[in-house]
């Protein structure tokens, strides 16, 4: 943590600060999760997963850099805050003046620890520090601390799920294994003004921890790479570690690809930069496939080289920087010593206070209920379907909302589902709300599926209320439903004549229902149904209208 005199110094810093100064807004665009990240909506791009053996399939490895969930920055204690004005979040750390020290950020170790278990990495005790040479404006140091010869996780996994099978609904699990994780520090940001020519600077994000999650290259198609990505947002989500919105560069992936012969060695990669959405990804890789398979087809070779991702034409460019030209000279890092992290409480050396030190079993038991085991667990308790346990975990707070109407109701899990899904998410999308902004509670959800439940109201009553509820926040179902007189009609004289009308005025119908032909009864109720504006009694209806047309 930062030493009083260093937050002095910040403090004289953002005061006095002769650094130039710009205006960075960015979008404050809330990332929409996509439902369950299904195949289904890049249609043309499933097929680029199952070529034939003798075709040249695709390779997929990413690197991901999250950016940690932590007030302060690894080294030092300047707050992180992505909105603040231009170098006002700058310690003389992070500008990188003579003198300064960088100090470990506990909350950092431990988002990468707690991260490493979720994902089945084994935690080293001792991990180093490592100077990593770039030069840029952005990087007032001339380097980046990172780890690069001994990361603090290793060797983990990341299961995740497509959708596949004939009628790609199947739900097939899969595996990405997790080379590294390592901690490493964010650099500033530089800010090209063309019409001035200028470039500025803003420091604010220098120095923010980041964790970088490297992928070995087992995926072949950007729907898996999508796929694993989504389920990685959802962890790090879960866990509390980074926010994980890629609009806002809080998850930044960088897809490495090549194409190979199934058997053969891996082919030369790219490295597909500036993606900033999870269907973006999906296009980015499928696209340089298919650049690298037409290459390879008209007797060309693919380049090593750095490739950005054009979403207006869907193409990746190449970006000036060879890979293969980069020296990074790395060295050890002389001003922080091994971090060294203990196993459990029993393992800590006499005179280490255990307030200071990071324990990885308590750290374990922090994990918290992970996306995967909530969903195979929903699955079981409420007998849903998997691939509406996916569309709950996905929009965040819905599983809560889900588990709060059924303690209320007694309406079936899949019904409250098939609300949820259709009707709850499908205005919130509408409006761009979230979950934990629906103007109808959970317990007002349950009342009105009560009030269907119990014969009060019909479906298609139940869905009117439900509308009307949305706009008038605070009536409660039972109340709308007085107010205009919605309540089942049941009264079998009216229902008798409304239902004699229909009967005489649809001869040809009638015909078909005594010739056999019942599901034409189906019809003759929704015109019952449209008469009394979907108040009638579908059991009476039935009832009466099969006694008029035996
Ligand atoms: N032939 C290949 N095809 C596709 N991906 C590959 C291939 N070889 C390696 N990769 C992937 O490339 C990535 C290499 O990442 P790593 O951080 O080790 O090195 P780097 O890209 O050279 O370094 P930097 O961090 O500077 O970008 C991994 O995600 C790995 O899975
Ligand atoms: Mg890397
Ligand atoms: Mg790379």
């Amino acid at each position: 943590m930062a030493a009083p005199q260093e937050q002095v110094i910040q403090k004289s810093l953002t005061q006095n600060t002769k650094l130039p100064l710009v205006c960075v807004f960015l979008t404050c665009h809330i990332y929409r999760r996509s439902l369950f990240y299904l195949a289904r909506s890049v249609p043309c791009l499933a097929p680029l997963c199952f070529s034939a053996p003798q075709h040249l399939v695709g390779v997929v490895g990413l690197e991901i850099h999250a950016q940690i969930n932590s007030n302060t920055k690894l080294f030092s204690g300047s707050p992180v805050g992505f909105s603040a004005p231009p170098n006002s979040l700058v310690s003389f750390f992070d500008a990188s003046l003579p003198g300064t020290l960088p100090v470990l950020n506990r909350r950092c170790v431990e988002a990468a620890v707690i991260t490493g278990l979720a994902l089945n990495c084994t935690i080293n005790k001792k991990s180093l520090f490592d100077r990593k040479h770039y030069f840029y404006a952005d990087l007032p140091a001339g380097y980046q601390i990172t780890q690069q010869r001994q990361p603090i996780a290793v060797d983990g996994m990341l299961t995740y799920s497509v959708l596949g099978g004939k009628k790609r609904s199947e739900v097939i699990k899969k595996n990405v294994l997790i080379k590294q994780i390592q901690l490493e520090q964010d650099s500033g940001k530089s800010l090209h003004d063309d019409v001035r020519t200028q470039t500025l600077i803003d420091l604010n994000r220098a120095g923010v921890g980041l964790m970088e999650l490297v992928m070995e290259p087992d995926m072949s198609c950007g729907e898996e790479a999508a796929a694993a990505v989504r389920e990685l947002q959802l962890i790090l989500q879960a866990l509390g570690t980074c926010q994980g919105n890629m609009s806002e560069g809080q998850l930044r992936v960088d897809a490495n690809v090549s194409v190979h012969r199934p058997g053969e060695p891996l082919g030369i990669r790219t490295e597909v930069k500036n993606i900033n959405s999870v269907r973006y990804l999906a296009k980015a890789i499928d696209y340089e496939i298919q650049r690298q398979i037409d290459v390879l087809l008209r007797g060309g070779t693919v380049q090593n080289e750095t490739r950005a991702y054009d979403s207006k034409s869907g193409e990746t460019i190449p970006m000036r920087d060879k890979e293969g030209l980069q020296d990074y000279r790395f060295m050890p890092e002389p001003n922080l010593p091994p971090l060294i992290v203990y196993e459990d409480s029993a393992s800590l050396p006499t005179g280490i206070d255990a307030c200071q030190a990071v324990v990885v079993q308590k750290i374990r038991e922090r994990l918290p209920e992970l996306p995967s085991v909530k969903r195979d667990r929903l699955v079981q308790m409420y007998g849903i379907l998997p691939e509406h346990s996916f569309t709950l975990v996905n929009e965040d707070g819905l599983v809560e909302y889900f588990e709060a109407v059924l303690k209320a109701t007694k309406r079936e899990p899949r019904k409250v589902v098939g609300w949820l899904t259709n009707e709850l998410l499908g205005r919130l999308k509408q409006q761009d709300v979230s979950v934990s902004q629906s103007p109808i509670s959970p317990s007002a959800l349950a009342e009105l599926l009560e009030l269907q439940e119990t014969g009060h109201i019909s479906s298609s009553v139940a869905k009117q209320v439900f509308q009307v509820m949305w706009r008038s926040s605070g009536k409660t179902a039972l109340q709308i439903i007085q107010e205009q007189d919605l309540g089942l009609v049941s009264d079998t004289t009216q229902l008798h004549s409304i239902c004699q009308k229909v009967v005489d005025s649809h001869p040809d119908e009638v015909y078909a229902i005594r010739n056999g032909n019942k599901k034409v009864l189906n019809k003759l109720m929704g015109l019952v149904q449209k008469e009394t504006k979907g108040r009638a009694d579908p059991v009476l209806v039935r009832a009466i209208l099969q006694e008029k047309t035996s």
